[in-house]
């Protein structure tokens, strides 16, 4: 029997490790995609259907097509697709990860690249042939009118291959990052496909307004008619564009922030920074994260506030991620290399100004969020940023949250962080500053007006409100038709 409701994204909610298919043990992702929509899929008979991420997931992939994976959220029946190694690496590390996260977040280095040239082609034909992929096991696996959430850009052409075969679908997608403006996104030759790609969908979902707004302007600069909320497709459809800001599930959250690990980071954490003033940010490693800006603006503090020295500790906990990618590579050096020179200009042999940790520790992560007494969260762009709401929810100490304007999250959080344009790195400094000289009333009223905004919309009812806006825009959509 086909499932009634089908998730499709490219990481899944587990990644298998081990030897054999008989060894392999599946580890739960981070991520709130599995919070979100794990519990829905687990009690309506759903299907997710992912790729195959390391060898372990292929060697299962290949014994269990279908398989059943057991989380908190419950037994979830998982399908891992295992296109050839080429074909993946193409569509995951060349278009994926060079072109399309680079684009949504405005990150060319348009002097010198990105070279779209015959390659380039070439890993575009893979990519279109893993969506197509998606699109035959979406096909396969759902029942007449079932619902299909199709998750971010590197699933953008499998709306529109899932419709062609299986009309009676109710399809969304959504995008978990920002969208470029018209004119930066012209920079991509395969635009209109990977619009076109998209408009398969019923319900288009994005983060915050500002990022669905930019996408109705790309349809428009493509010559589609579009109105507010909706854009016309190719085959006559109205599809809707709306925006889903994620928030915190703040009862989970804090469950697992009183584990004992955490604990045990905590007192790891507070023995290292002994009475100074610590100041945190938890990122992936990765340039659109704006870390060495992040440090640079500390480094102005050290050297405006001279007898901070000695007193303050900068924690960077910047997990590893796609270190495949050479930009990736270059951008975790640089960051080594401006770590060292701020601790060689300003530590001495008792004080180490800024600690980097860059193992993928969560409990780590929690742990600093919760004892820190100011949150930096400064990316050049990003679609939401849940640590600026996370980190929050969890801190003890009202924690000023220094936060970028270009991050989705500014739309609910700005009444209560200090607002920064993440280029300006002095701007950046000057809100360090200030939130060392906030009055702890201040600092109490702030906290408490961005801890309210964070846990607006947690993840199950972000997750519903999606599915009562498919179920409408795919109704509409019928009466359409018959009209
Ligand atoms: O490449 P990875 O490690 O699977 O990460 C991809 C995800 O990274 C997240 O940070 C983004 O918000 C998502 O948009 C994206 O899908």
């Amino acid at each position: 029997m086909g499932a009634s409701l089908v998730v499709a994204s490219n990481r899944g909610p587990v990644q298998f490790t081990g030897d054999s298919d008989e060894t392999a043990v599946p580890r739960r992702g981070g991520g709130g995609l599995v919070t979100a929509i794990g519990p829905a899929l687990a009690d309506g008979g759903g299907v997710w259907i992912a790729a195959s991420m390391s060898d372990a997931d292929r060697r299962v992939a290949a014994s269990r097509p279908m398989l059943t994976v057991v989380l908190p959220e419950g037994r979830i029946r998982l399908r891992l697709l295992s296109p050839a190694q080429e074909v993946y690496d193409a569509f995951y590390n060349e278009i994926g990860n060079r072109v399309l996260w680079p684009l949504n977040h405005c990150l060319f280095d348009l002097a010198r690249g990105p070279a779209f040239d015959g390659a380039f082609r070439a890993a575009w034909k893979h990519f279109r042939t893993v969506n197509e992929g998606y699109a035959a096991a979406c096909a396969d696996a759902a029942a007449t009118n079932a619902e299909v959430f199709v998750h971010d850009y590197h699933l953008a052409l499998a709306p529109s291959a899932l419709r062609r075969s299986r009309p009676d679908l109710k399809i969304a997608h959504y995008t978990h990052c920002p969208w470029p403006d018209p004119h930066y996104f012209a920079v991509l030759p395969t635009g209109r496909e990977l619009i076109e790609g998209m408009l398969g969908a019923d319900l288009l979902g994005f983060e915050v307004p500002r990022w669905a707004a930019n996408f109705l302007r790309c349809c428009a600069a493509l010559g589609h008619q579009v109105d507010s909320a909706a854009v016309l497709a190719p085959d006559g459809r109205r599809v809707q564009v709306r925006s889903y800001p994620l928030g915190v599930d703040a009862t989970q959250l804090r469950r697992a922030a009183a584990a004992p690990a955490v604990a045990a980071g905590r007192r790891r954490l507070s023995s290292m920074s002994g009475d100074a003033v610590v100041v945190v940010r938890v990122d992936r490693l990765e340039p659109s994260k704006n870390i060495l800006r992040g440090l640079r603006a500390f480094q102005e503090l050290l050297t405006r506030r001279p007898e901070l020295r000695g007193r303050i500790v900068h924690w960077v906990l910047a997990y590893e991620s796609r270190q495949q990618v050479p930009e990736y590579q270059r951008y975790a050096g640089d960051l080594h290399s401006a770590v060292a020179e701020i601790n060689a200009r300003f530590g001495d042999s008792r004080w180490t100004p800024v600690r980097l940790a860059t193992d993928d520790d969560y409990p780590r992560s929690l742990a600093a969020l919760s004892l820190a007494d100011m949150i930096v969260v400064n990316p050049l762009w990003d679609g939401q940023n849940m640590v600026a709401k996370e980190g929050p929810v969890i801190n003890e100490k009202d924690a000023p949250l220094l936060l970028s304007r270009n991050a989705g999250a500014a739309d609910d959080l700005a009444a209560g962080a200090l607002m920064v344009n993440p280029f300006d790195t002095a701007e950046l400094a000057d809100a360090m500053a200030a939130a060392l000289d906030m009055t702890a009333e201040e600092r109490a009223e702030r906290a408490a007006l961005v801890r309210e905004a964070a846990v607006r919309a947690p993840p199950r009812e972000w997750f519903g409100q999606q599915r009562r806006d498919l179920a409408e825009a795919a109704g509409l959509q019928a009466s359409t038709v018959h009209r």
